[in-house]
């Protein structure tokens, strides 16, 4: 370099998407922080919206309403993978949006086309606002939001390995309860006509099923790494 500064690397865009409980939140915070990049949690923000639609007496189980109040919150997603913080109106709602109640509205009023424009516009802003790029995690990133992105992954497991994962989590659950659960939301998810979930044509797939979560880490940053030196 003519001023002696380190070369920077080019900002990359990396869309992580799969079903629950593959582990996208996990690997992107921590491919996010290990490669210096912005990362954005989307199932969070439908979260947030369904939480609002909730707190503001809305019948989610109703699209025509769910459509009519889309425009009215106020979403704010931070960008930061040691700490993504989100708020909704002011209030940070990090907390809320993981109850039981948000978890079985969320695939409803995130089917609402109205609901995926609005979200969709905050993500790609988000995204082009990221100064050295970023990981973005969700649904349908690779295949609508992030076309364009520089790598594309699709991770998946088998229904068994991620109920064992989610009931680790929330002590005491049952896990066929908990796979039951997990393999209707992902069945919503995947039948919506707007934006299901999908596997874009040029993802890689990553089985994680019987991969620790430090190895599939590893090997989506050997993924990024490769394609930022152009392989
Ligand atoms: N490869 C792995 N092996 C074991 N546990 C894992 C692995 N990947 C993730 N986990 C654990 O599984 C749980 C679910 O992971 P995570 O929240 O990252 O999944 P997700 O795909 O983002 O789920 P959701 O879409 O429901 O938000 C977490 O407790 C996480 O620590
Ligand atoms: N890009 C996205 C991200 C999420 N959703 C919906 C569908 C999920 O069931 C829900 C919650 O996501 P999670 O927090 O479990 O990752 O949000 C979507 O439709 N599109």
């Amino acid at each position: 370099m003519e001023n002696g500064a380190a070369p920077t690397a080019p900002a990359v865009i990396v869309a992580i998407d799969g079903p629950s409980g593959t582990g996208k939140s996990s690997t992107s915070k921590a491919v996010a922080a290990q490669l210096g990049l912005s990362y954005l949690d989307t199932g969070a923000q439908y979260r947030a919206i369904t939480w609002w639609m909730v707190n503001n007496g809305i019948d989610t189980g109703d699209p025509h309403a769910v459509a009519a109040a889309a425009g009215k919150p106020e979403i704010l997603s931070g960008t930061d993978p040691a700490g993504p913080a989100i708020t909704v109106d002011g209030v940070d709602v990090a907390g809320p949006i993981r109850t039981q109640e948000v978890t079985s509205k969320v695939s409803a009023v995130s089917a609402v086309p109205e609901v995926r424009t609005r979200i969709t516009e905050l993500q790609r802003t988000i995204a082009a606002a990221a100064p050295h790029g970023i990981v973005v995690e969700g649904r349908d990133i690779g295949t609508t939001v992030l076309p364009d992105a520089d790598l594309k992954i699709f991770l998946t497991a088998s229904a068994e390995a991620r109920a064992a994962r989610r009931s680790g989590e929330l002590k005491g659950a049952d896990v066929n309860v908990t796979r039951e659960a997990l393999i209707k939301r992902d069945a919503a998810d995947s039948s919506r006509k707007a934006s299901p979930l999908a596997k874009a044509d040029d993802a890689v797939e990553v089985d994680t099923t019987d991969l620790t979560l430090a190895q599939v880490i590893e090997c989506v940053v050997t993924l990024v790494e490769e394609k930022r030196a152009g392989k």
